[in-house]
């Protein structure tokens, strides 16, 4: 699903007007008729709805919501902020709509008005502003703003479109907005609710359908996109009924040192699930027993350089032209200084898009001139402070997404960023997020799952982009599938690694 800007958002909405028999007033009552009956469908009888208008057409979708909420017998009322005179026309018309519904439904709140008392059942809807936030709230809306969220934690907030004050395209970071626990949108996701700063301010997105028009939907690029279960499809590759082993690759993982040697066992198995045809485990010695008793679907090659993989470059050949499909590096690898020429030197050789995590990058953290070396299409996978140690700090999520991309181009790299929508940035300058996963999977040895997931997946053939995409995706929905049935607490690395199965069947079910 694409993410609009709001310029693009304005332009969908235009186009559609232009394009359609329908008219601008039409459209919000789209928009109104989906935001009720969501309100319905999840709170129904038993509550009342509060409804905070702005001036503009946000103002003018709560107006029409609070009409039809009335239509379907709900009590609702709207409550109109006086900080201006310049009502928007479809604004306008909605007052006069609801002015003629029910009395006492429409009341106009003035800048010295105390805050109006709310009954226990009371739902909180927010409408004050949407995409047309300009500046900081002050006045009578930022008092009205910090009311409604100092009773968050005793009336549900719903936020349409956009938490009122939220910037959908830039970083908020320091701005007053609503924090809602919903947020209602149309048709097409904002920048602003991916970004991890803006997590208790949107809450849980969804996102209505008002029928804007397909083809400026399909025909306008953009730069951001959220990944769906479409584009999964399109993606995903059924196993052809003649294939043997060696279709599906031969990847080669290096990883594991001394108290580390579970980071390579999780990944070995992660890569085995994802489908990989064969899988040789490089470890240290001491790594030998517990890959061959643990994974024994893999073979192992061992160093012999002590706690530390130290000689891990001798095992691809030194043309690189070697048996191996793909090679990961670095869960539990260690970064001991011979470690860190091991991987130069692996560098040196190997010329196909590798996968590189944990350990890998915090050499590449340290020895920044290394970035050059790595393969073009190279897969890194960095959690927040392993993207930081490599490209530095930002002052802001926006500004971390813009230095995410910039290195993914300047490198020819495709580099993720861990977090709750986790962020794929590719060398051409797209950012994918992904939207599977929960919070039970901050836990040891996730990453080193996902490491093995995309190198399962890419031996098999997949493009590195479509590696990335599809691994990710994957990953979180093991993550879903396994608190499902375990809970988030109790999930485990090794609880994900059991629910990739279960996650491709519902790719393949769906397909
Ligand atoms: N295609 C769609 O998605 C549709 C969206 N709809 C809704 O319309 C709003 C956008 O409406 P707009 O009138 O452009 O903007 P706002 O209501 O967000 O803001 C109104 C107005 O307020 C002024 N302003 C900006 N910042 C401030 C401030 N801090 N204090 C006071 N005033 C401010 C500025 O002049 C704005 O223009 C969208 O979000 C949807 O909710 C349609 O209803 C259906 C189609
Ligand atoms: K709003």
């Amino acid at each position: 699903m694409k993410i609009f800007t709001a310029d693009q958002v304005r332009a969908a909405d235009a186009y559609t007007i232009e394009h359609t028999p329908i008219t601008s007033l039409r459209l919000m009552e789209k928009a109104a008729t989906q935001c009720t009956q969501w309100l319905i469908g999840r709170y129904g009888a038993g509550h009342s709805f509060h409804i905070f208008c702005g001036a503009g057409n946000n103002g003018g979708d709560g107006l029409a919501t609070t009409r039809l909420l009335q239509q379907h017998g709900f009590e609702a009322k709207a409550y109109l902020l006086h900080y201006t005179d310049k009502f928007s026309a479809d604004n306008r018309a909605n007052q006069a709509a609801l002015r003629g519904g029910e009395a006492a439904s429409l009341i106009m709140l003035q800048p010295e008005d105390a805050f109006p008392e709310l009954p226990t059942n009371a739902i909180i809807v927010d409408a004050l502003f949407g995409t047309g936030i300009s500046r900081p709230l002050e006045g009578l809306v930022a008092q009205t703003v910090q009311h409604i969220n100092a009773l968050q934690d005793q009336y549900p907030i719903i936020a349409i479109d956009l938490p009122s004050g939220l910037k959908a395209d830039e970083s908020s970071k320091d701005l007053l907005t609503v924090e809602a626990r919903h947020t209602l949108s149309f048709e097409v996701y904002k920048l602003a609710f991916v970004l991890p700063e803006n997590a208790a301010r949107v809450g849980e997105v969804h996102i209505l359908p008002i029928g804007l028009h397909r083809d400026y939907l399909t025909q306008t690029p953009t730069r951001y996109q959220v990944v769906d279960m479409e584009m999964i499809h399109r993606i995903y590759k059924p196993r052809l009924p003649f294939s043997h082993k060696g279709t599906y690759g031969h990847a080669l993982l290096i990883a594991g040192s001394y108290g580390k040697i579970g980071a390579a066992v999780l990944s070995a198995q992660a890569c085995l699930h994802a489908g990989v045809g064969l899988l040789t485990v490089y470890v240290p010695e001491c790594g030998y027993n517990i890959i061959q008793s643990t994974v024994p679907p893999a073979m192992c090659l061992v160093d012999d350089g002590g706690q530390q993989s130290v000689q891990f470059h001798e095992a691809v050949t030194a043309d690189g032209q070697g048996k191996y499909k793909t090679v990961a590096i670095g869960p539990g690898l260690g970064t001991s200084g011979d470690t860190a020429k091991a991987f130069e030197k692996l560098l040196q050789r190997y010329h196909d898009p590798m996968v590189i995590d944990a350990d890998a990058l915090n050499i590449l953290g340290a020895e920044r001139y290394l970035l050059e070396q790595v393969p073009k299409h190279s897969l890194l996978t960095p959690h927040p402070k392993e993207f930081e140690r490599m490209f530095g700090p930002s002052g802001n999520d926006v500004e971390r997404l813009e230095k995410l991309s910039a290195a993914a181009q300047q490198y020819s790299l495709y580099i993720l960023l861990k977090g709750r929508y986790t962020a794929i940035a590719t060398p051409e300058g797209q950012v994918y997020f992904n939207n599977t996963g929960n919070a039970g999977m901050a836990t040891g040895g996730s990453g080193d799952v996902l490491t093995g997931l995309l190198a399962g997946i890419l031996a098999q053939g997949y493009s590195p982009e479509h590696t990335m995409i599809l691994g990710v995706w994957l990953h979180g929905l093991a993550g879903d599938l396994g608190a499902a049935a375990m809970s988030q607490e109790a999930l485990t690395a090794s609880g994900i690694v059991r629910f990739i199965g279960p996650a491709y069947l519902e790719i393949a079910g769906a397909k």
